[in-house]
């Protein structure tokens, strides 16, 4: 007789992770156009309090799930517990679709390994749930600085059991050998692929069964040895860094002392970022949202964007928003990553907006509730940039515009 255990009863599990920005919505989005993949329900989890991503991935339904409360590496593992739960036995109800497969896709800062752990450590999860693998989705344009300066970035890297290169038709030959050599040597067993637009085979992505041997002790030496990976690939960061500074450089004296601290706290830094418990995202690293209630005129609102990229890129990680442009009935969907802006898009309608809650159920009772809200909604992720010098870009350069206070 066939037990819960049995993998054929088990539904697949597969995380995609990978830095702010790579490109996991973009393949979250095309692996659903994939008839093959219509059983898949999406769990999607957001750094900010407002959520945007699910508005983002073209499949909405009752399958997908926004858990905007946190971080899923750190304060939102609960909730990624209990939408597994509520899916399942919502599945079982027959209330939602059936689904055979489950994609999670963390934060661009999320670290792989305590949501791995949160699934096999909870009973109910890890017998009903296989962990079918971590995928990780690298830019191949911004790939090796974010590695060299995101532990975050190393780490995902070395916890993949596959690697996809995003943005290749972005980035130069060399610059995508070169990152693939990087990435050889912080995780050589893992295949990688290299995409655009997200275009890739499912098959590359999914039933890679790697995870449903990876149980209790084996799931700890795994991660154990992802572990060390990362800070290998730390150590070796911080090595390049300072074989690159030139003595030339004015600057070189302060970058070598910071580069050869690195290297030597990489790997107590790495340890006491993995401890549960601990907070996992530099405190530097935060995130906000401006709400405009005014529509803008575009070419104001397009220069406000370049002044701030231009000025504040490497400390503006990343920038996801839904833009009310005066004359336009449809809200415009503004990504930027550093300081590179990707080109528009537009949504069919503004969406509902729902608080972000953990079941489906309650996400579309929510978003029937409301009204849709066209308010204009930037969510920014930065490095040491304050709300107010974000807010007041937007105020010289879109006639005197106001953010609405942070609490509306
Ligand atoms: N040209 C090109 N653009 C891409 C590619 N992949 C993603 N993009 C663009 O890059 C931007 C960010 O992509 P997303 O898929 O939203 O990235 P993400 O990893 O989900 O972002 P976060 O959830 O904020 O971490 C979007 O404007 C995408 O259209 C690609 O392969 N080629």
């Amino acid at each position: 007789m066939a037990t819960v255990t049995d993998p054929a009863r088990t539904l697949s599990l597969t995380v995609v992770t990978g830095f702010l920005g790579a490109g996991k919505t973009t393949l979250v989005n095309a692996l659903l156009r994939d008839a093959r993949l219509a059983d898949t329900a999406v769990l999607i989890n957001e750094f900010g309090s407002v959520g945007i991503d699910h508005h983002l991935v073209e499949k909405i339904d009752d399958n997908v799930v926004l858990l905007a409360s946190g971080c899923l590496c750190c304060s939102a593992r609960g909730d990624l517990a209990r939408a597994l739960r509520d899916l399942f036995m919502r599945r079982l109800r027959r209330e939602i679709p059936p689904f055979s497969r489950v994609l999670v896709e963390t934060t661009g800062l999320a670290d792989p390994a305590p949501v791995l752990a949160t699934i096999s450590g909870d009973f109910f999860l890890a017998e009903r749930y296989r962990i079918d693998g971590v995928v990780t989705v690298i830019d191949a344009t911004l790939g090796e600085g974010q590695l060299a300066r995101h532990v975050e970035a190393v780490k995902q890297a070395a916890m993949a059991d596959r690697l996809l290169l995003a943005k290749c038709d972005l980035a130069p030959r060399a610059q995508i050998d070169a990152l693939r050599a990087r990435l050889d040597r912080l995780n050589p067993g893992a295949p990688l692929r290299e995409m655009a637009h997200g275009e890739v085979d499912a098959g590359f992505v999914f039933g890679l069964a790697g995870g449903s041997e990876r149980r209790g002790d084996e799931l700890a030496c795994w991660l154990a040895a992802a572990e060390e990976r990362a800070a290998a690939g730390l150590r070796a960061a911080a090595a390049a860094e300072r074989r690159r500074l030139s003595p030339a450089d004015p600057a070189a004296a302060d970058r070598l002392a910071t580069a050869a601290a690195a290297e030597g706290d990489a790997l107590p830094l790495y340890r006491s970022r993995f401890e549960p418990g601990q907070p996992v995202h530099d405190a530097a690293v935060h995130t906000f949202v401006l709400r405009f209630a005014e529509p803008f005129v575009w070419p104001e609102f397009s220069e406000a964007i370049d002044v701030l990229l231009a000025t504040c890129g490497a400390r503006i990680l990343r920038i996801k928003g839904l833009v009310n442009v005066v004359g336009e009935s449809r809200p415009r969907v503004l990504h930027c990553v550093q300081h590179l802006r990707y080109p528009l898009t537009t949504l069919p309608a503004w969406p509902a907006e729902a608080a972000p809650v953990a079941s489906p159920a309650k996400l579309a009772a929510a978003a029937a509730a409301r009204a849709a809200c066209q308010d204009s909604r930037l969510v920014f992720i930065v490095d040491g940039l304050s709300r107010e010098v974000v807010a007041k870009a937007f105020t010289m350069f879109c006639g005197g515009v106001e953010a609405l206070p942070a609490a509306a």
